[in-house]
This record gives structure tokens, sequence and C-alpha cells, in this order.
């Protein structure tokens, strides 16, 4: 894939609105990796008024983290909005093997056809009925041991579906390509990949999903990469926000590890 950093170019200039349904952890690293990248984040879930705000936003993202029976329904009415403008909607099954409510839950959304589903391999694994190490929102499972569920996934779902870690991997189902650019300290900082998921379905506003979802985790993996040698999460978390902030397109065009699968 050619270019990659002409999807951030594109984001960049346009400043997309992205509507965030996600849980009390991710809520403020997701708005500030959104800014961070040039997007513009609003955390929007009351039934009340979340089909009203879809109308507005370019982009939605979901995520069951901390889920409620009110939110699910919540999450329902915006992703139909979505669905009936033809704008992207992303899933975050987060913990999705821990519970029987949220296997309900992601079945439901499943069935509403996200654009990406965005998820660790212990949740990749869970949402395919495979199984799934992981206990909660960590995952216990190599990217390697999800990827023939992530491409059963896409192809029943008609969704691209990226699954997280060291080496990323992402498949629409026909074609796939790995993305190696990361850091280790990512998955010690809580809520990245959720944050993740905002940016995707930023990526995604007008562009299409499969090499969307490639230019948004060579990106962010690129910006983990440049926070490298901090000391700890604390300060890694602060500098990958500058990294994402700071990063030029070309760098990300120059600097992206991605390969055919
Ligand atoms: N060991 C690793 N080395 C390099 N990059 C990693 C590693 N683990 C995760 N990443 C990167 O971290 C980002 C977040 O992915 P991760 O798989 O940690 O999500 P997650 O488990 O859903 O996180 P959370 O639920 O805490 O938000 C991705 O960009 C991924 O590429
Ligand atoms: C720690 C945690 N618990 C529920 S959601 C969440 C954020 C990471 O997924
Ligand atoms: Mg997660």
């Amino acid at each position: 894939m050619d270019n990659l950093g002409t999807t951030l170019a594109t984001l960049r200039s346009t400043a997309p609105l992205v509507q965030c349904i996600t849980n009390f952890v991710a809520m403020n690293v997701s708005a500030n990796v959104l800014l961070a990248v040039g997007a513009s984040p609003a955390m929007v879930h009351a039934r009340e008024e979340v089909a009203e705000f879809a109308g507005l936003a370019q982009a939605l993202c979901v995520n069951i983290g901390t889920l409620d029976p009110a939110w699910a329904e919540a999450m329902e009415m915006a992703v139909q909005v979505m669905i009936a403008s033809g704008r992207p909607w992303v899933l975050d099954p987060v913990g999705v093997g821990a519970t029987q409510f949220r296997r309900d839950v992601c079945a439901r959304l499943m069935a509403l056809r996200p654009t990406v589903i965005r998820g660790n391999a212990s949740e990749i694994l869970a949402l395919a009925g495979m199984g799934g190490a992981g206990r909660g929102a960590d995952s216990a499972d190599p990217v390697t041991a999800a990827e023939a569920s992530a491409q059963d996934l896409a192809l029943r779902t008609g969704a691209v579906v990226a699954v997280s870690g060291p080496v990323d991997y992402v498949t629409d189902g026909v074609q796939a390509f790995r993305v190696a650019n990361g850091d280790a300290l990512m998955p010690r900082v809580t809520a990245l990949g959720c944050s993740l998921n905002g940016a995707i379905a930023a990526f995604a506003v007008g562009q299409p999903a499969l090499p969307a979802t490639v230019a948004a985790l060579a990106y962010y993996g690129l910006a983990g990469e440049r926070a490298a040698g901090a000391a700890g999460p604390g300060s890694f978390q602060v500098a990958f926000l500058d990294a994402l902030y700071s990063l030029t397109p070309q760098e990300v065009t120059a600097g992206a590890k991605v390969s055919r699968a």
C-alpha cells in the first residue's frame, strides 16, 4: 500500500466530527487522541439525543468497555443513523469473551454491519466464537492465533477486521495486511486500543475502509515508536500524544511497516 500518509492529510484538512459512545476509562484518552490526530471528538450517548447527534457526526465509534443496557440501546440508535446515511462506524468489542451480556450486545451490533471491527486477539477470537483467553480488557492470545477468526468475521459481517498487537493484522476477508509499527509500552497504557478505534473512524471518513484502517494503524504505531524511550507508561502517554500531533503525512508514508499477509 502506497502513500498511506495522504489519508492523514485528508483527515487533517477536514477535521471530521467523530461521535464516540465509549467507556468511562477511555473517554478522556480518546478525546485527546482524536484532537491530537486532527479530528473533533464528541462523547454523546444519552438515548434522548444520541440519534440526533449522529445526524451531525461524520463517523461513529462504539465501544462496549463499560456497558449498560441504556448504552446498548443508544449504540443501536446511533448506528442506525450512520447506516442510513452511509457513514462509517467502528466497533470495539472490549472484553466480549468475558460475559453473556457483552456477547449478546455484540451479536446485535454485528448484525448492523460495522464498517470496521478492531479488537485485540482475545476479543476477535471471542467475537468469532472461537474462545479467546482474555479475562477482561487485555489480550492473552497472540495476533496470529486470531487471523483466521478475523478473516471469518470479515466475510460474515462485511466489516474490515483489525487485530491489534505487536504486529497488527487487517483484513476485509479477501486481502490482508500486517502492520509492524508500535512499541511494547502501548498496551501498558489503558485505553490506547479504545482510542485507536476513534482514530480509525476518523481515517475512514470518505475513504475506503481497508486502506484507511491500515493507514490509521501504521500512523498510531509510528507515534508509539516516536514516544519510545519514555521512562514508563506515564510519560509514554504524554509523549505518544505529542507524537500523534507532530507526525507528518510524509513521515507516515516513509515509516509505515506494512506488508501483504
Ligand atoms: N507488544 C506490542 N508492541 C508494539 N505495539 C503494540 C503491542 N501491543 C499493542 N500494540 C499497539 O498498541 C495499540 C493498542 O492495541 P492493544 O492491542 O493494546 O489494544 P487493546 O487491548 O484493545 O487496548 P485497550 O483495551 O487497553 O484500549 C495498537 O496500535 C497496537 O498495534
Ligand atoms: C480497563 C477497562 N475496563 C473496562 S473498559 C477498560 C479500558 C480498556 O479497554
Ligand atoms: Mg481494547
